[in-house]
């Protein structure tokens, strides 16, 4: 395994401390939360009792083969315990997400959890976000539309494709545009102004919404908290 790979499991291995029996759990998605995952399924091998709402296909298909118990946000029931990761992570706590494509749902879960364990090896860390292109999840009717409003805020915003040139389609049957706005210097107002454009259905910034940060580092585990 290599060193950013061991980076992950240790903060995968790290966030699974914080689960105890009983406990409905966000499953966030992405190659961090998959050691997450793997240490959760040896839990369940032991008896724990836990269920979990997956954030993505890949999460839900990871927790099948490893025998997690999987259910879905119910009416009037918060998740106990969120845990997923990041693509940049601010000394503010904020987080650029959907690297992967999956941040419309990680978002609702992570909105819906009493709390958020973000999980990241330290190459995640930034000073000020934005170098990371933001994604931008929007309906594909009249995304070449959609794309103009975002580049009338002063960013870019490129499709994302498949190898073969063909749209890449999330989850959700959604289009996603990786936007370059430069460094942000608000990226609270940046969500706000995206967020009120027709067709755009969410974005990958996730603001305030977490206080427990775990940061793989060389030696050890930092735990971050706000
Ligand atoms: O869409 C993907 C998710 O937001 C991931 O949590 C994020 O991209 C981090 O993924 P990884 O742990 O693979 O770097």
């Amino acid at each position: 395994m290599d060193q950013v790979n061991q980076l992950k499991k240790a903060v995968g291995d790290k966030a699974a401390e914080f689960v105890e029996s009983g406990m409905t759990l966000g499953l966030g998605s992405g190659s961090t939360v998959y050691y997450f995952l793997k240490k959760l399924a040896e839990f369940v091998k032991d008896g724990m009792k836990i269920q979990g709402v997956p954030t993505s296909f890949q999460t839900a298909a990871w927790a099948k083969k490893f025998g997690i118990p999987l259910t879905h946000l119910a009416s009037g029931k918060r998740v106990d315990l969120a845990v997923d990761g990041a693509d940049e992570i601010d000394p503010h706590f904020n987080l650029i997400k959907g690297g992967g494509g999956c941040l419309l749902r990680e978002k609702i879960v992570a909105a819906n959890a009493k709390c958020l364990i973000i999980i990241a090896d330290e190459t995640k860390q930034v000073a000020t976000l934005g170098k990371f292109g933001l994604p931008v999840e929007v309906v594909p009717f009249g995304s070449e539309i959609i794309a103009d409003y975002i580049r009338d805020l002063g960013g870019t915003a490129k499709m994302r494709t498949l190898e073969n040139g063909d749209p890449f389609v999330s989850d959700n049957g959604n289009y996603l545009f990786d936007c370059d706005f430069g460094l942000i210097d608000d990226p609270g107002q940046l969500h706000n102004e995206l967020k009120s454009l027709v067709g755009v259905v969410e974005t990958g910034l996730f603001i305030q919404m977490t206080d427990t940060i775990l940061i793989g580092k060389e030696n050890e585990v930092k735990v971050l908290k706000k």
